[in-house]
């Protein structure tokens, strides 16, 4: 549904020169400096997937969101969305996406929510009963009766995140490019826009590639992730696969009924953990999950006293994502 091959794009962008006569001497020879952003990237994305797309500051992830949205050319390689190219067929591609950008409202400032809507649903020649029936089914699952009729300006940013959202879906397009659509929002606002992404991909079948620096949204509602970093693809492949590349390990915290075996001696032996504390009622264990699985972990535990209690600490998705950039 969703292809990039060999996508690249070079930004270039005259140089300032300084000193006496420096404007002169721009005039008659200007001098450039290249900038690549993005660097031979390549990925498909099929329908019905969500799929985050992360990477540092100036990773080159808003530059190629722009290229699949057909805002920008890419300088080689090519984009297609259901086999059309977003820069030659434009006014197609822009019917199949819905696009958010967190920082930047589609919606006129001055004028009530609703205003808006119509306006959006002329460009996109929405026909007035399709636009009614969108607006009472969006309405009822983002909360907009409150502020239908109140200016963009004086919403809250989780409302106006709400309002975005809605307005991205009137022509009820099949894919959606979400930047940031929890930037700056409290726990519950955030909640409540994760909660209508995710029954728009399950129930709505929605194509969704949603670019976050918030790891809990990708941790809640993404299966795949793909990590940008100077332009280039590091990572392309599941949540749990990425924890397992990383090789951060699983914490085990084993409590034993009466004393633990484990002493003496079994320091020595080879396992395949890492034995962290060692009580006398309780073991801490570090394990890496390519390495072993924590039934054999258990297995092996159990022979040195009847277990009472297990808890289970997995790596923190943070600190894999800062290993992957
Ligand atoms: N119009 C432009 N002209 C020149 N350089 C640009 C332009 N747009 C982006 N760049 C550069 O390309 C690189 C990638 O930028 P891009 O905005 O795609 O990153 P990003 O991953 O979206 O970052 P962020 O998370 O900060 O939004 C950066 O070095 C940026 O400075």
């Amino acid at each position: 549904m969703i292809t990039a091959t060999n996508l690249n794009k070079t930004f270039r962008t005259p140089v300032v020169r300084q000193g006496r006569m420096a404007g002169l001497r721009s005039l008659l020879s200007r001098e450039y400096r290249s900038k690549t952003a993005v660097n031979d990237v390549n990925f498909t994305i099929g329908r019905g997937d969500f799929v985050g797309f992360i990477g540092p500051n100036g990773a080159g992830k808003s530059t190629t969101i722009k290229m699949l949205t057909g805002i920008l050319h890419p300088t080689s390689g090519e984009v297609r969305i259901s086999g059309l190219s977003p820069q030659r067929d434009r006014r197609r591609v822009v019917a199949k996406l819905g696009v958010v950008f967190g920082q930047r409202s589609q919606l006129w400032w001055d004028l009530p929510v609703r205003d808006s809507y119509e306006i959006l649903a002329a460009m996109y020649r929405v026909r007035e009963e399709d636009l009614k029936r969108k607006l009472a089914e969006l309405g009822e699952l983002l909360g907009l009766g409150e502020f239908m009729d109140t200016p963009v300006r004086k919403l809250s940013l989780g409302q106006r995140m709400r309002a975005d959202l809605a307005a991205a879906m009137l022509h009820d397009p099949d894919i959606l490019f979400l930047d940031e659509p929890t930037i700056g929002l409290d726990v519950a606002a955030k909640q409540s826009i994760r909660g209508f992404l995710h029954k728009l991909n399950k129930e709505a079948d929605k194509t969704i590639l949603l670019t976050t620096h918030d790891m809990d949204d990708i941790e809640q509602l993404c299966e795949r992730v793909i990590v940008i970093n100077g332009g280039t693809i590091g990572y392309d492949g599941t949540v749990e696969g990425m924890r397992q590349r990383i090789g951060l390990p699983t914490i085990m915290t084993i409590r034993y009924r009466g004393a633990c075996g484990f002493a003496g001696g079994e320091a020595d032996k080879e396992y395949p953990f890492r034995v962290t504390a060692a009580e006398k009622e309780k073991l801490v264990l570090e394990f890496n999950r390519t390495d072993i699985g924590p039934m054999e972990v258990l297995q092996l535990a159990g022979g040195w006293g009847e277990i009472a209690d297990v808890h289970m600490q997995e790596p923190d998705f943070e600190d894999i994502v800062h290993r992957v950039y």
